[in-house]
């Protein structure tokens, strides 16, 4: 657990900070202008900052943060860290963890802020051992003491929060299934949503599998409904206030989906003042 102790005691000792730095921060440089990179308007054509981009996606179950981190991620080319995949991966290993773990996520509950940190750690370690350098995190910081330690530890440059109508999660959610093989996400929900009380219609078509992965589909534990809902419970409980968090900080852009990947993805991107070609011509270049 050293690692843990590293992450949870980040000011008892300057040696522990340093370390924190290192293991949480895969800066070469500090980007001397952070205001211009969480004003959303990282330009393509100027000088490339000094380091890579520390972003963070927020947002409720279902909402798509897995979908657009991953996206960003590839375009991007910084790795794309989901706190809930590594408590997957922690889950599937049979580790001394496994089985408080599945007890816990089955329940809809959030894991120790100590494990979190935990996988956390060692995650970004092997990363920069690999030579990683930037994140998008994805499904963490989801408490306010875990927002206060990433904090501590390093410079978040934009915190991108995605927003969709509750009833809409709750179908997503439900039609979420997972390629037991290669472990990609897929939804076989077809959304349809009226408009109600002022919020606006929404359509959202399936995303299919290939037909390589159609026959090793499995749903996740937790996405039951009963299930569903104590997540969103828990998600404006306790992760909710994480959002006011970066708000005071200036760092976060809300984002409303307008509908499924074709409609939203040009959209983030324009938001985001990221132009797709332009990224893909610079990384040939
Ligand atoms: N940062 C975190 N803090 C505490 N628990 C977490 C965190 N990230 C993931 N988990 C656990 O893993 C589960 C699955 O997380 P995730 O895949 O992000 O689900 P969701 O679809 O609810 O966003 C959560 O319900 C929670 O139990």
């Amino acid at each position: 657990m050293a690692a843990l102790t590293r992450l949870l005691k980040p000011s008892s000792s300057p040696s522990i900070s340093i370390n924190l730095r290192r293991s949480l921060s895969t800066t070469t440089a500090i980007v001397s202008d952070i205001e211009s990179q969480h004003h959303h308007s990282p330009n393509f054509s100027e000088p490339k900052p000094a380091r890579n981009f520390q972003w963070v996606f927020l947002g409720c179950p279902g909402v798509g943060k897995g979908t657009y981190a991953s996206r960003l991620s590839n375009l991007l080319g910084v790795p794309h860290i989901a706190t809930g995949d590594l408590v997957r991966e922690e889950l599937a290993s049979s580790g001394p963890l496994s089985h408080q773990l599945a007890e816990i996520v089955n329940q809809g509950k959030l894991v120790s802020d100590e494990i979190i940190f935990d996988l956390l750690s060692k995650r970004l370690e092997d990363g920069e051992l690999k030579g990683e350098s930037g994140f998008i995190l994805d499904g963490f910081p989801r408490t306010i003491r875990q927002a206060e330690i990433l904090d501590e530890v390093t410079e978040i440059d934009l915190v991108v929060n995605l927003k969709l109508r509750e009833d809409v999660l709750i179908e997503k959610c439900l039609g979420r299934r997972i390629c037991s093989q290669c472990g990609k996400g897929f939804n076989v929900a077809s959304i349809n949503a009226k408009a109600e009380n002022g919020k606006p219609g929404m359509s959202m078509a399936p995303l299919l599998p290939p037909q390589h992965c159609a026959s090793k589909l499995v749903t996740r534990a937790d996405d039951t409904e009963l299930v569903v809902k104590e997540r969103l419970r828990v998600y404006h409980e306790k992760s909710k206030p994480v959002e006011d968090f970066y708000k005071t900080k200036g760092k976060l852009m809300e984002f409303d989906l307008p509908g499924g990947i074709p409609e939203s993805w040009p959209k983030l991107l324009e938001a985001l003042n990221l132009v797709e070609s332009e990224i893909k011509r610079s990384a040939v270049a």
